[in-house]
Parts: C-alpha cells; sequence; structure tokens
C-alpha cells in the first residue's frame, strides 16, 4: 500500500490523527480509532452470481483464505464493549490472496458517514474536542451539527449494541467500482450480513453485560463451530452518486451476493498480530477499483500513517 505523495493529503492526514489523539489521548501500539479488537481467520468462497459483477481473483477462484478484525468504536484500548461510545463497530476483512498480496473491506455497523470530506470531518472532531457532549448548549458540536444535517442525521442515527459480533450486519459505506471479464463495470456498496441474524440489546441488558462481552463471546462462538456471513454489494443505478458517502441509495436498488465468509478460529497472537497488520479501504486488485469518494484517498494515507507509527511503537 503506497504513501500518496500528495502534500496536501499527508498533512489533512496528520491534523485528523492529532485530533485523534487529543480526543482518546496518545496510546502508543493501539489504533487511534477502533482501538479494541479481536481477530479470527476462516475462508471466502464467492457465491454463483459473483463473477456476473468482477472478475476479482478471490471471486474467480473456488476459495481464498481470510484474516478479519472486529472492533469498537473510539481510540480508547480498554473502552467497554457495553460503552454506547463503542458504536459503531468495525469490521475489517482481508483476502489473502499470495503471501503478502491481498485485497481488503473496511465496513463498520452504521450505513453511512457523517461527513462527505475529510476536511468537514476534521471539523467535525475539532468541535467534538472543544464541546461537551453532555452540555451541548452553545457548543462549537451544536453549531457544526446545526449547520451539517447530514451528520446530524448520523449521529441520530440508532446504534443499538449486538448480542455478538456475529449478530450485526456491516456496511461498507465508499462505493466501488467492480468490473467482470466483459469489461462491464458498475458501481456498488458493500454489505455484510449475519447468517445468524441481527440481534440488538436494550439499555438495560447491555449495562448488564462484561466490558469484554462481545471480545470473548466471539472467540468462544467459534470454537463452538463456524461463524458465517454473506458479503453482499448493493448495485448503483445510472444515476445514483457514487461518491458520497453520506448519501443512501434507494432501497429498491439490487442487492448481489458476492459470497460466503466462513470464520473458523481466532488468530493465536491476536495483539501481536492486531499491532501488525494495517487494512486498506482501497483495494488495489482486478477488477475492482475505488469510486471518487474522496474518503478513500484520504483513508488509505492515513491507515497507513497510523499503522506505520504503531507498529514503530515499543512492544508493551
Ligand atoms: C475521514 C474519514 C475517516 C477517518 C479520518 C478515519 C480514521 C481512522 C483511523 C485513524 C483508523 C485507525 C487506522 C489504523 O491505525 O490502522 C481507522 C480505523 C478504522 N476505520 Fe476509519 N476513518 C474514516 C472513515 C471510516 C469509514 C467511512 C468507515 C466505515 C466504512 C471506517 C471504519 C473503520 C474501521 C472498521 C477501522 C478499524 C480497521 C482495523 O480493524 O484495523 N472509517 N479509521
Amino acid at each position: 500500500m503506497p504513501l500518496p505523495t500528495d502534500e496536501k493529503l499527508i498533512a489533512l492526514s496528520e491534523q485528523l490523527l492529532q485530533q485523534f489523539d487529543t480526543i482518546f489521548g496518545l496510546n502508543p501500539g493501539f489504533r487511534p480509532a477502533h482501538a479494541k479488537g479481536v481477530m479470527l481467520t476462516g475462508t471466502f468462497t464467492p457465491s454463483a452470481e459473483a463473477a456476473t459483477l468482477t472478475k476479482a481473483p478471490h471471486i474467480v477462484r473456488a476459495s481464498t483464505p481470510v484474516t478479519v478484525r472486529f472492533s469498537d468504536s473510539t481510540g480508547i484500548p480498554l473502552v467497554p464493549d457495553n460503552d454506547p461510545n463503542a458504536n459503531p463497530r468495525g469490521f475489517a476483512i482481508r483476502f489473502n490472496l499470495a503471501e503478502h498480496v491481498h485485497t481488503d473491506i473496511v465496513s463498520h455497523s452504521t450505513d453511512g458517514f457523517p461527513t462527505r470530506t475529510g476536511q468537514e470531518f476534521l471539523e467535525l472532531l475539532t468541535a467534538l474536542a472543544t464541546s461537551d457532549p453532555r452540555n451541548l448548549a452553545g457548543t462549537p458540536l451544536e453549531a457544526f451539527l446545526g449547520s451539517h444535517p447530514k451528520a446530524l442525521a448520523f449521529v441520530q442515527a440508532p446504534k443499538p449494541p449486538p448480542s455478538s459480533f456475529a449478530r450485526e450486519s456491516y456496511f461498507g459505506v465508499t462505493a466501488m467500482k467492480f468490473t467482470n471479464k466483459d469489461g462491464v463495470s458498475r458501481f456498488g456498496r458493500y454489505r455484510i450480513v449475519p447468517e445468524a441474524g441481527n440481534d440488538h440489546l436494550d439499555d438495560a441488558t447491555t449495562a448488564a453485560k462484561d466490558p469484554d462481552y462481545l471480545m470473548a463471546e466471539i472467540v468462544e462462538r467459534v470454537g463452538k463451530g463456524p461463524v458465517k456471513f454473506k458479503i453482499m454489494v448493493q448495485i448503483a443505478n445510472d444515476g445514483d452518486v457514487v461518491d458520497d458517502a453520506t448519501i443512501h441509495w434507494p432501497e429498491d436498488r439490487k442487492v448481489l451476493e458476492l459470497g460466503t465468509l466462513t470464520l473458523t478460529a481466532p488468530v493465536a497472537d491476536s495483539a501481536r498480530e492486531q499491532k501488525q497488520i494495517i487494512f486498506d479501504p482501497i483495494p488495489r486488485v482486478d477488477g475492482i477499483e475505488p469510486s471518487d469518494d474522496p474518503l478513500l484517498e484520504l483513508r488509505a494515507a492515513i491507515y497507513l500513517i497510523s499503522g506505520r507509527r504503531r507498529r514503530s511503537a515499543p512492544a508493551s
């Protein structure tokens, strides 16, 4: 994953990382966002119809090994799984195509994002860092949300905690351009749907849960049998906006099944692996390209800068 040379993009990346550090504190060796996580391994098997969408290698092959990371939101490594700020949950998937060759999906459990650009997201984080969310009146955060209705809608969208990482749906949010072997291209957005169905908790049940209930449960669950998800792609119609993560496409858009993810085991040395692995929001594989959504290039730069910083932190 190459670091872009665009100086403005790098400067914005540094500013965003600085804001995460201000809000959550410096936690060397951990991610500044989605700090707490758990990793598993398994396989991906494509559906019969997946080849109509893309010629990507993991769609052409019978099966591909995967490494995944589930995470809580926030840059706090010990955030309790039952803290309301731990939503949305993250789900990052790596398709291992060959040694040091891979393509990733990075998704979270809310369908959408508060801002269209990284600059606007920086403004939101800056407002958050200088406001008391429990007493919003007259704060920079109140002013930002008042003038950015899509950010307000994202903040207000219900984000109920799941009973398990295996009972939650996840969304890729930014559109990708998929191209099949006949050269036909269509834009689409990933949706990752649990075979066991969604299951969310009410406030009282959540409050009674253990602070590590999600991290522990998924390891226990996979010890008893495979955990499965369907990877789906919502396909844009001609004319749909494909470069704006704040815009939802109508629910009548076709949703195509890409394949099945079967998770079978926890990663043995999870802490070390989590420090090492850097997921890439840009697919960089034949048959799947990024859309022009401005979040993609920026996030790829930030995740790489942040990942290098994490890797160079002394072992704890
Ligand atoms: C301007 C927009 C965004 C910024 C600045 C941002 C920032 C970050 C940062 C700094 C990290 C830590 C990366 C690392 O150290 O490896 C991260 C991780 C993550 N972000 Fe974002 N993010 C943005 C948008 C999104 C979106 C749209 C999604 C959902 C599709 C998302 C989901 C995730 C997930 C799941 C992780 C954890 C990945 C892992 O397990 O390594 N982020 N983000």
